[in-house]
């Protein structure tokens, strides 16, 4: 544990930002921003208030509550990882009894949001996003497996299913389309980010793609992934379920992709382009999402 001095953990500030910090704030952000678009292209008009405000509140304190077990389960590994180093428990501004409570309270406050104010299908659902990437990905994947990211980006696809059953109580099919569409986009979001920090992870013995079959191999599959991601971004438009508005901004965010993704195949050892990839793919998800919401209310709205 590090000293207590006056300028850091001891003040309450500086507690709130470390429990802030252990939510992961901006991947549950965009998380929480493709629930709210599958629960708006659930419908026709506005989403009826009570879906929206509960349903948005349960699935983000569950995103939180998966990333705070995540902060303590990996806290030892994220001790020697310079990305992760200053995180806060391997710095000890917070003990790890504090970060399990915090997970668990986050969950267990998720849950009954979700079930008394929305629907069980959501909540079960949630619960087992939840599960899926706190434990299945965190716990068993992420050590098992370079195939870990692809498993276990099945977690962190589902939100657009989940606002869609909040607020239907049910499954849409245009969900579905959206869910392939995140999960697409793991392997190239990821892989990107994990050929720049390669070292690291092999430091850590963690089987990450470039750590087990090198930096080409992790090249040509983010490739390839970003290919099928090309195809699966543009089913909206084939499907009828989005207009031209979302393609005409799919096909530059995928010519842009494609781009990155071919140059980084060509230089697989170039760190600078990996996280200019991993950096892009981030505002490619947040646009291509953002431009679903305004074409289904450019159509009804015209
Ligand atoms: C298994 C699936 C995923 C893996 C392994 C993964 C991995 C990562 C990693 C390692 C980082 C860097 C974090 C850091 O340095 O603090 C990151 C950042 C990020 N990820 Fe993912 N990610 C996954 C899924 C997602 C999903 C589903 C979303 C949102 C829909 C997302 C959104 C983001 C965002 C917004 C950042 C930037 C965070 C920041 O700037 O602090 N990720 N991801
Ligand atoms: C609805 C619901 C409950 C969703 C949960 C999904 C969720 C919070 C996904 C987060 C994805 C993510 C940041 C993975 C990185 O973990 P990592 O351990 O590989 O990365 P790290 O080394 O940066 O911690």
């Amino acid at each position: 544990m590090k000293a207590k001095t006056l300028d850091d953990s001891t003040l309450p500030s500086a507690s709130w930002r470390a429990y802030f910090e252990l939510c992961k704030p901006r991947v549950v952000a965009l998380i929480v921003f493709t629930a709210v678009v599958g629960m708006f292209l659930s419908v026709p008009g506005m989403v009826p208030l009570r879906p929206l405000v509960f349903g948005t509140l349960g699935i983000a304190l569950a995103a939180a509550s998966a990333a705070a077990f995540n902060h303590y389960l990996d806290r030892h590994a994220d001790a020697q990882m310079g990305r992760t180093r200053h995180r806060p428990l391997p710095q000890g501004e917070l003990e790890p009894w504090k970060v399990l409570v915090f997970a668990s309270a986050l969950g267990l406050a998720s849950m009954i949001i979700l079930v008394v104010w929305v629907n069980w299908l959501t909540a079960i659902l949630t619960f087992l996003s939840l599960i899926g990437y706190a434990v299945v990905y965190t716990v068993y994947l992420k050590r098992a497996t370079p195939q870990n990211i692809v498993i276990g980006g099945a977690a962190g696809a589902v939100p657009p299913i989940l606002g869609s059953c909040a607020v239907l109580g049910q499954i849409h099919p245009n969900t579905v389309l959206l869910f392939l569409i995140i999960f697409l986009w793991t392997p190239p979001h990821f892989w990107a980010l994990a050929i720049a920090k390669r070292d690291e992870y092999a430091k850590v013995d963690i089987p990450m793609l470039p750590v087990t079959h090198g930096v080409e191999f992790t090249g040509l599959q983010v490739f390839l992934y970003t290919i099928l991601l090309t195809v699966i971004s543009v089913m909206p438009y084939l499907t009828r379920m989005s207009g031209l508005i979302y393609l005409g901004v799919t096909v530059i965010l995928d010519a842009i992709f494609l781009y990155l993704a071919w140059q980084l195949r060509l230089q697989p050892d170039n760190k600078r382009l990996a996280m200019r990839t991993f950096a892009y793919s981030i505002l490619y998800l947040m646009i291509l999402f953002a431009a679903l919401l305004v074409d289904h209310y450019w159509y009804f709205y015209p």
